[in-house]
């Protein structure tokens, strides 16, 4: 088990001298090696292989539970052993934060930290532990399926945050669970797609012994699944949404697809399943998953195949197709809940096809109607919802309905009741509807979940934030996304090194002061007080404001982070990088509202389950908007850290998670981002 000779320093902290260099040297080295975790004091760097590496078994985790975590090599089991005995010897619960940009392997390593725990916790457990273990991996499943999506940076990316804490018994075994996500408004990614396979680790399952017939049969499943479960607390519910601010509403970036899965069902519904739920088998036959461009011909030139799955995928997306039902099942859904559930999904994929065009009214004005009316009706017939009320209140086919004297928030409406204009409100139902679906999901697993019963018990969480990303087009989605990541960044990086450096002057140390950056002062940009950039855009939002006037007030802030860029662009200098934001039609989607004349007809829909999603939608209440919601629920998170959390830095070698490569400027970018190197200085 010794890492050997030529290995470089398990701990950084032991380099001599100590330098940006040579901690890279020394990352580097090990990496060639397939040696991925190295400490830094008490922090373990994971420097993401990219391929399945034979570094994980039940054998390993029993290693590092028996012996003292600095007499083997660094490893996520040894960090995940010491929190649990922690939990287990002195009662206090734990966390561990696991922190990178996207692509970096949190998921990865979350999923190892969740199987160290369980198999820690099992040890002597019975079959009541073994259930709630079991039904953490059905959860981590599920979540998959409905959070996780292909982005140009990672094939298997997390659009939700999470926290996920196991709860322990005061002999130390698993009791149950809870997930708290994040974000509140990802699933606009609704209209989105992308291709490519999603591949995951294929490192076996060795979870509950084969218990778990999902861990048998699906190692991927249980990769990307069971990581998040844990910590996976952060943010859920926002599927993508594709930036409504350009002509397109509901594009999709090349490279990516829609939410795992939509294509499961297509691809892994037998042929009797597929007529109930009036589907295709083929996914190009749906707008939100093929994007623009694709199959349709609205962008004449443009290659179909551009953003078609990888080949693999169909095949992948069959077998977890078979994955994500048996998750459902295994967390208590009946048929007649799962078949409600799928029945909303094709509803979604159906309504996403329904289409509108400009008619010539008899007095001379220009309506809308609806292009193809069966596609409207078979969709609603799926639910139960009377399809000529919806598709009046989204606009078509009728005079006389109030353009916006019915939204809830201000409808984006340039050109009210144009067709346009009813496509936007579509693609407006379709977020909110998946939003909804998706927290709605995690309350029920939370149900499942919970310990059976009440009372005090101690807790091992893992925080599992999505990455700092800056893709092509960023909008106030990626907004909301980076700001939750530099808001962690600033509490476990900025303060745990300024919590120490302060103890040291305190009681009088010979110390040498540490430059490091203040991540809190990053984030304050963002939040702090109503000239921040979301404060701004809070009140821009509650106001009625343009677009125009938000930037404006972005521009009196004259902040040298934060730079205007006319006609429509802001750039903010996170800590990850500088992110250029387009602010077109910003304001408005930071209300997130749905059409109340829409959630009406959702409202009273014959479906039990899609009636729930949409109850109450008379309320005159204004919903909150998305970056308070966001910048509630980080709060609420970050405060929930203990003051010594334990971290774990993933780094992305290579910007297209090719194996074998160890790209240095990008390393250094984020170990520079990350402070990892000031981190070991200070541990020396
Ligand atoms: N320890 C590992 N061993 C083998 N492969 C890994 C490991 N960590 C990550 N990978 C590979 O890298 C890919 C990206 O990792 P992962 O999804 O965990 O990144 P992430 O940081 O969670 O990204 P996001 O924030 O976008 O969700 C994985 O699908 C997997 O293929």
């Amino acid at each position: 088990m010794a890492e050997g000779e030529g290995a470089g320093q398990p701990d950084a902290v032991l380099l001599a001298p100590l330098s940006e260099d040579t901690f890279l040297h020394n990352l580097h080295v090990r990496y060639k090696r397939d040696i991925i975790y190295t400490y830094v004091g008490n922090a373990l760097v994971s420097v993401n292989p990219c391929r399945p590496l034979p570094l994980y078994s039940a054998e390993l985790v029993r290693a590092y539970l028996a012996r003292p975590p600095y007499q083997l090599p660094p490893h996520l089991y040894a960090i995940t052993a010491t929190a649990y005995q922690w939990v287990r010897d002195r009662n206090e619960s734990q966390c561990i934060v696991i922190t990178g940009e996207s692509g970096a392997g949190k998921t990865e390593a979350a999923r190892v930290c969740l199987q160290c725990a369980v198999v820690a916790g099992a040890r002597d457990a019975g079959a009541a532990d073994a259930a709630a273990a079991g039904a953490l991996t059905a959860a981590g499943t599920l979540l998959e399926a409905f959070g996780n999506a292909a982005t140009a940076r990672n094939h298997n990316a997390s659009r939700f945050g999470k926290l996920l804490e196991i709860e322990f018994d005061f002999k130390g075994e698993p009791v149950g669970g809870h997930i708290t996500h994040l974000c509140g408004s990802r699933h606009r990614r609704f209209a989105a797609r992308a291709p490519c396979g999603r591949g995951g680790l294929v490192s076996e399952l060795y979870l509950h012994g084969g218990r778990c017939p999902f861990v048998r049969r699906s190692p991927y499943i249980l990769t990307g699944c069971f990581s998040k479960l844990f910590i996976l607390t952060v943010q859920i519910g926002i599927p993508k949404l594709v930036e409504r601010d350009d002509e397109r509403v509901c594009g999709v970036l090349a490279g990516e697809r829609n939410f795992h899965v939509l294509y499961q069902l297509l691809a892994g519904a037998d042929v009797p399943l597929l007529k109930r739920l009036r589907l295709q088998r083929g996914w190009e036959q749906y707008r939100v998953l093929r994007g623009e461009g694709e199959a349709g011909g609205e962008r004449a030139g443009a290659s179909p195949r551009r953003a078609a799955p990888a080949p693999r995928a169909a095949q992948q997306d069959q077998d977890h197709f078979a994955f994500t039902t048996a998750a459902m099942r295994a967390l208590g859904f009946g048929p007649a809940l799962c078949d409600a559930v799928l029945r909303l999904l094709a509803f979604l994929l159906k309504l996403g096809n329904v289409e509108f065009e400009p008619q010539h009214n008899i007095d001379g004005t220009i309506g809308t109607r609806l292009q193809q009316r069966y596609e409207l009706v078979e969709a609603c017939a799926l639910v139960g919802v009377d399809a000529d009320a919806l598709g009046a209140a989204l606009g078509a086919a009728d005079d006389d309905a109030p353009r916006d004297a019915d939204s809830s928030s201000g409808e984006e409406c340039a050109s009210p009741g144009g067709a346009a204009w009813a496509a936007a409100r579509r693609d407006q139902l379709l977020c909110v509807l998946y939003s909804r679906l998706f927290t709605w999901l995690i309350n029920a697993v939370n149900d499942y979940i919970k310990p059976g019963e009440a009372g005090k018990r101690c807790s091992l969480g893992i925080l599992d934030v999505y990455g700092f990303e800056s893709l092509a087009r960023n909008g106030l989605e990626r907004l909301l996304i980076n700001y939750a990541a530099e808001r962690v960044q600033a509490a476990v990086t900025g303060a745990t090194l300024r919590r120490e450096q302060e103890e040291y002057a305190r009681e009088g140390l010979a110390w040498r002061a540490l430059p490091y950056t203040d991540h809190e002062l990053l984030a304050e940009l963002l939040d702090a007080g109503p000239d921040s950039v979301l404060g701004a855009l809070r009140d821009c939002s509650l106001r009625g404001a343009a677009d125009a006037a938000f930037l404006a007030r972005l521009q009196r802030r004259r902040h040298p982070r934060l730079l205007v860029l006319p006609p429509d662009h802001f750039q903010v200098v996170h800590f990850g990088g500088a992110v250029v934001y387009s602010a077109r039609g910003i304001v408005h989607k930071n209300l997130d509202g749905v059409c109340r004349r829409c959630a009406g007809v959702l409202g009273a829909a014959r479906s039990p389950l899609l009636a729930a999603l949409f109850a109450g939608a008379g309320s005159p209440r204004r919903p909150a908007a998305l970056a308070c919601r966001q910048r509630a629920l980080v709060g609420a998170l970050v405060r929930r850290l203990p003051a010594a959390p334990r971290l774990v830095r993933c780094l992305r070698a290579d910007d297209k998670l090719r194996p074998h490569r160890f790209d240095a400027a990008l390393l250094r970018h984020q170990i520079r981002e990350q402070g990892s190197v000031t981190r070991a200085d200070d541990e020396t």
